[in-house]
């Protein structure tokens, strides 16, 4: 591979902006790749996915390189040369000077021994997940977390079956698979940005992990339309990528409340919502006033709760960096309020899902087990719940199915 001094240039760019002004490694990408026009996929597709090397692998590779934050151009060329070296690539002497390339080497054979630098995690997070799931798992889930995310649609089966999508796409140059047990999904065979499609333009799809399109049919169980139409709530609805996967489920038919504390998440879901050709949506802030008055009127309660994020560092590397242990305490807490308050919305003979997209019990099924005894949880019944670890190659997920208990 020869490099190309402007992408270089863009990556270590990127690489400072990430690290000394704490941006997101996606937000920066994405304004890196609108600098130069002439920039071919093969171009964007080096930036974006070497700088998601370099958040990947933060730790071991400024360890190697001996750099530490803030970084300037020549330091952060050097972690970038660690990166090369460790690939194979030849680095341009008139731009690298004086790589020492076996020092390198050897100082990778060193790190790699041991798990919180091969792995590049902090160590407070090394220990928490060592405790949380015993030494062979974590460091498992760790590796499977490193590698790169498969790109996964949701077939938005208001408006097009998934063989006319995936024979559309095809024809648009997007060659895609089935996935065993995704009745909805296709997976792009090769990374490409589906975004740029006309068929993403009419809403025939949305982007969504399998792990994410197993949430929605959970919640809807063995319900199917003779059955009459279901009033939801998605009381974390986010930008809705869940809330659009049960619309479509429930076929446009029926009225799903979709919550969040944040407006312009729920403005960017009424955006979504009307390319998606999805109308029985009601998007709202959550209101206390709201919440006391629809006590116990739903038939479905999703709560797809804010968590460590730590079964998506896949798509969000640097989670592992900004993450904190009073974040993760503060994010337990809210959880446990989130599902005392939010299951008085279910109506006898209710279900209620509970999600994250964490691997850490203490986030999952500890929080679901403190909830079963608590006051509000003691009309519900765990259903079913699904621990669905990173290792099986795509999101870590956790989701419970709760259901109100009949004879109350
Ligand atoms: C995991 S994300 C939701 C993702 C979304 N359901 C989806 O599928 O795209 C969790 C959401 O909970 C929201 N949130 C945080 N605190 C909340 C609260 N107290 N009540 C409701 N939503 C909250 C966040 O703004 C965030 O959008």
């Amino acid at each position: 591979m020869r490099l190309h001094r402007n992408l270089v240039d863009a990556v270590v760019d990127g690489f400072m902006q990430i690290n000394n002004d704490g941006l997101y490694a996606d937000k920066v990408i994405e304004r890196l790749l609108k600098r130069d026009k002439r920039w071919g996929s093969k171009d964007r597709a080096f930036i974006a996915e070497t700088l998601y090397e370099l958040v990947r692998y933060k730790r071991l590779y400024t360890e190697i390189a001996q750099e530490k934050a803030p970084f300037t151009v020549q330091s952060s060329r050097r972690v970038f040369a660690v990166w090369a070296v460790l690939r194979g690539i030849t680095l341009p002497e008139w731009y690298f000077e004086g790589t020492p390339e076996r020092r390198i080497k050897g100082r990778f054979d060193e790190l790699s021994r041991v798990r919180a630098f091969r792995e590049s995690v902090p160590d407070w997070l090394d220990a928490l997940g060592v405790a949380e799931l015993g030494e062979e798992t974590w460091g498992e889930e760790l590796h499977a977390l490193n590698q790169q995310a498969a790109v996964v649609l949701r077939v938005n089966t208001l408006k097009i079956d998934r063989e006319t999508l995936r024979a559309q796409l095809a024809k648009e140059g997007y060659e895609t698979e089935l996935l065993e047990g995704y009745p909805d999904a296709l997976q792009l065979k090769k990374r490409a940005n589906v975004f740029l499609s006309e068929a993403f333009k009419q809403g025939l799809f949305e982007l969504q992990d399998t792990s994410s399109q197993r949430v929605a049919p959970l919640l809807l169980g063995a319900w199917n339309p003779s059955q009459g139409s279901l009033k939801v709530a998605d009381c974390c609805a986010g930008a809705g990528g869940k809330t659009l996967h049960l619309a479509a489920l429930m076929g446009g038919k029926g009225k799903i409340v979709a919550m969040d504390i944040y407006p312009q998440k729920l403005e960017e879901l009424s955006r979504r919502a009307k390319r998606n050709g999805a109308y029985n949506i009601e998007a709202r802030l959550i209101e206390a006033k709201y919440l006391k008055r629809q006590r116990g009127t739903f038939d479905r309660v999703l709560i797809d709760a804010p968590c460590s994020g730590l079964g998506v560092l896949r798509r969000n590397p640097d989670t592992k960096w900004k993450l904190t242990p009073e974040f993760l305490q503060e994010i337990r807490q809210t959880q446990a309020q989130l599902l005392a308050q939010y299951s008085l919305l279910v109506k006898e003979g209710g279900n209620l899902v509970y999600a994250t997209c964490s691997i850490l019990p203490s986030e999952n099924e500890q929080q679901v087990q403190h909830f079963l005894a608590s006051e509000a949880g003691k009309r519900f019944t765990l259903v079913e719940q699904h621990k669905i670890s990173a290792t099986q190659g795509y999101d870590g997920f956790y989701m419970a199915a709760l259901r109100v208990n009949s004879e109350q």
